[in-house]
């Protein structure tokens, strides 16, 4: 890419978060991620331009040098940071404006620093043949998948309630989303087959910000925040349909919504199990301390038949997992170690730069935080390697799997025309390869510790405070999409020829 002869034309809107936007290019497999600020800051940018740049320079540098060894090169793809044209930064935010949704707009797209972290497009992976039928990406955002076991904890509720499951009951009762999702990344993280399969349904049917569908590289199915109605569940099946077409689950030639569902969810399954296949990282599985259940997942503990097989070592649900647990303390047993560190910082600002609390995330990082001593000595080094240990552990909380489930390119594809052999090829089983990925691997600020302090007292006192209950009309409508679907099922099935 040629920065100096950057065109607009060339870039669309793709996909926005909290803190990033990123746009993609029309032709070439590349995002742009630019950083967001809050609006009111718009006319003043907040940070000069060579600040910004160093911002993401962090990212790149904690991404390939602290997440990358922690959940295995395979998945994490650190990207670079680019300088661009300042005109061509604002035209671009002119021309995507009107695309972004409402209610990522208390936010506006840094038209000052000129700096921006160039990735791969994990939405079009590039490295499979081109097929009939393009890649789907599924995009999920998978969350907390242990309950807390540390002795600082000190609400029961939260060793037997999931964060996720908690949270929803906020989320619903402070109006960020109109619904409750079922969802509850202890099933995804089980490595159950039926409990991940349950759990991705759920995702599915309420996908608030967890769940994503991209189809040649266009996002086909995702939840719009605040909005009444539930996203097209039947637009979905419709695109999956031609991925699924095979013979066991067919009624006369037609499958059922249900069966492309469950296939769909299977693939996908396969994938989040599969292993890294490359240098999967340092990290030896080991088994959260405490419950596997979460009381609030309407999984049912009697439903799993097969006993449950824990997850592949390698597996990226289990590298992002064994990440998350480096929080071995919880925000209640981290807190007060903040504050020694934050009390230092004030009586020596020096030492800022010496205990790395902003970077530079350099290839020592990693090995500092990991050798602190395990027994407190009341050093300000032990608070300051537990804090960079939650931080890693709060970027793993927050991450996304983005798993590309590519169709097997079959001999006779290239048969064209034949109209018997395409009848065979059509009930044959498809098959798929995946690839997958980690993305949003942000380092958080040390400022963010005390919000999370604060925001776990919130959202326990709102489960406890509502006793787990949620408003009428607040839980999700699958059953009845299940339903709708299968009686859309018949009608095609019994429509005159
Ligand atoms: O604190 P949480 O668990 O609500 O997570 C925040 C996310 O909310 P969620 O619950 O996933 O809807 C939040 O996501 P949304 O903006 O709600 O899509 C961000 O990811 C936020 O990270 P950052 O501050 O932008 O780096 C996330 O904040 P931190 O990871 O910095 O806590
Ligand atoms: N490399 C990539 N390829 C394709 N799509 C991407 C890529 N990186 C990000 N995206 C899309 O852009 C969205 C926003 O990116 P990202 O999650 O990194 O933003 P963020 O602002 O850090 O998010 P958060 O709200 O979690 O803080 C993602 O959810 C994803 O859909």
């Amino acid at each position: 890419m040629e920065m100096d002869r950057m065109d607009e034309n060339d870039w669309k809107y793709h996909e926005e978060g909290n803190k990033s936007l990123v746009v993609c290019h029309v032709q070439h497999c590349r995002v742009l991620r630019l950083l967001k600020y809050p609006a009111e800051d718009s006319e003043n940018p907040p940070q000069t331009a060579e600040q910004a740049f160093r911002q993401i320079q962090n990212i790149v540098d904690f991404t390939s040098n602290v997440m990358s060894r922690l959940l295995g090169d395979k998945f994490v793809h650190s990207g670079e940071v680019v300088r661009l044209p300042l005109e061509f930064v604002r035209q671009l935010s002119i021309k995507i404006q009107h695309q972004r949704p409402a209610w990522r707009c208390d936010k506006v797209m840094d038209i000052y620093s000129g700096c921006a972290l160039c990735l791969p497009n994990l939405t079009t992976p590039t490295q499979y043949q081109p097929t009939a039928t393009p890649p789907i990406c599924i995009e999920i955002k998978p969350k907390w998948g242990f309950l807390p076991s540390s002795k600082h904890v000190s609400r029961d509720i939260k060793t037997r309630v999931c964060r996720y499951c908690m949270h929803q009951h906020y989320k619903v009762a402070n109006g960020k989303w109109k619904r409750r999702s079922l969802y509850c990344p202890l099933d995804l993280f089980s490595g159950n087959r039926q409990r991940m399969h349950f759990a991705i349904r759920h995702l599915i049917e309420e996908p608030q910000n967890n769940f994503k569908v991209f189809k040649g590289g266009q996002c086909i199915y995702s939840s719009k925040e605040g909005s009444e109605g539930s996203p097209d569940m039947n637009a979905l099946l419709h695109h999956l349909r031609p991925y699924f077409l095979r013979g066991n689950n067919r009624v006369n030639g037609h499958m059922t919504a249900k069966a492309v569902l469950n296939d769909f969810i299977q693939v996908l399954v396969n994938a989040l199990l599969s292993p890294a296949g490359g240098d999967g990282g340092p990290l030896t599985h080991r088994a959260p301390e405490g419950r596997s259940f979460c009381e609030a997942s309407l999984f049912s503990n009697e439903r799993v038949r097969h006993g449950s097989q824990g997850l592949p070592s390698s597996s990226v649900l289990s590298r992002i997992l064994q990440t998350q647990m480096l929080d071995a303390l919880d925000i209640e047993g981290l807190y007060p170690l903040y504050c020694r560190v934050e009390q230092h910082l004030q009586d020596f600002p020096k030492d800022r730069t010496r205990l790395q609390i902003d970077g530079p995330y350099d290839q020592n990082f990693l090995e500092n935080v990991q050798k602190s001593s395990m027994e407190d000595d009341g050093s300000v080094e032990y608070a300051a390697a537990k804090v960079h240990q939650y931080r890693i552990a709060m970027t793993a909380k927050d991450c996304s799997i983005m798993a590309a489930l590519v169709p097997s390119v079959k001999e006779e594809d290239d048969d064209e025309g034949l109209s018997s052999q395409k009848h065979l090829r059509d009930f044959r089983p498809q098959a798929f390869s995946s690839s997958v990925s980690i993305l949003d691997l942000d380092p958080k600020p040390l400022d963010s510790i005390p919000r999370q302090l604060r925001l776990d007292q919130k959202i326990v006192a709102c489960y406890l405070r509502t006793g787990g209950a949620l408003p009428m009309g607040s839980l999700p409508l699958l059953p009845n999409f299940i339903a709708a679907a299968e009686r859309e099922d018949r009608t095609l099935l019994f429509q005159p020829a």
